[in-house]
């Protein structure tokens, strides 16, 4: 199987964007530009990535009302990124109107819960329950309302995937077994990721942070 790495290039810095993308382009399958690079270069920069020739997972993370979030993936149209995030707590109506409004290409794939947040972080949002039956709840509502997958963590994914076969699994919250966590709460290695059924794993910072970016993705590539 191809590789199944997608490199998060969390930086608002375009050239440093290239630059990361170009260094480590033989050793993932594909890069994942979020938030902090899209509020500093838009769609222009997303298209200035795509002529590097990686699959882009575009991660926006959508939520809002069905109608706004349906005219935003139309307005992301032109690029048809391979891959699209929007929260699975938008709802049934907006997860069904941001996968019509998507290109057919493109996967819209749904948040359920951040890999940030731990059982602490959920019950201060008013959910009560584990992270894992919160995490199913979401997973079952996002197959129904007729997306491609979820982003969830990798203590998740066995059990989505065992109610969802043919769902698309997006783990991020990886971390090689020695390296530091920062934010993430939820975190397994790329190995447990993979052998509990992630389609794809997102890895930023243990591959951008790296001394040698190349090495750090080649060496994670190589325990897959
Ligand atoms: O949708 C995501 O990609 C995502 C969802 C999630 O629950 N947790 C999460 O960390 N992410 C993203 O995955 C990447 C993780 O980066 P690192 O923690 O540096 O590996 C970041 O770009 C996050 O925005």
């Amino acid at each position: 199987m191809s590789n199944r790495i997608y490199v998060a290039i969390d930086t608002p810095d375009l050239s440093r964007a290239l630059a990361l993308a170009k260094r480590v382009r033989h050793h993932v399958g594909g890069i994942k530009l979020g938030l902090e690079f899209f509020c500093a270069h838009g769609a222009a920069g997303v298209r200035e990535m795509a002529h590097l020739d990686l699959s882009v997972f575009l991660d926006l993370k959508l939520h809002d009302i069905p109608n706004t979030v349906a005219k935003a993936i139309q307005a992301l149209g032109p690029i048809a990124p391979a891959i699209l995030t929007v929260h699975a707590s938008g709802g049934r109506a907006m997860l069904e109107d941001a996968k019509a409004a998507a290109p057919t290409g493109t996967k819209v794939v749904a948040v359920t819960m951040l890999t940030s947040l731990d059982a602490t972080d959920l019950s201060d949002t008013g959910v009560t329950g584990a992270p894992h039956d919160h995490v199913l709840r979401l997973a079952e509502l996002a197959h129904d309302a007729g997306v491609d997958g979820i982003v969830c963590s990798g203590a998740e994914v066995a059990a989505a995937k065992a109610a969802w076969p043919k769902g698309f699994f997006v783990v991020p919250g990886v971390r090689p077994a020695d390296g530091p966590v920062g934010d993430q709460k939820r975190v397994v290695t790329p190995r447990q990721a993979i052998d509990a059924g992630a389609s794809i794993l997102v890895i930023g910072r243990p591959i951008t942070q790296a001394d040698d970016p190349d090495a750090a993705a080649r060496a994670i590539a190589a325990t897959l």
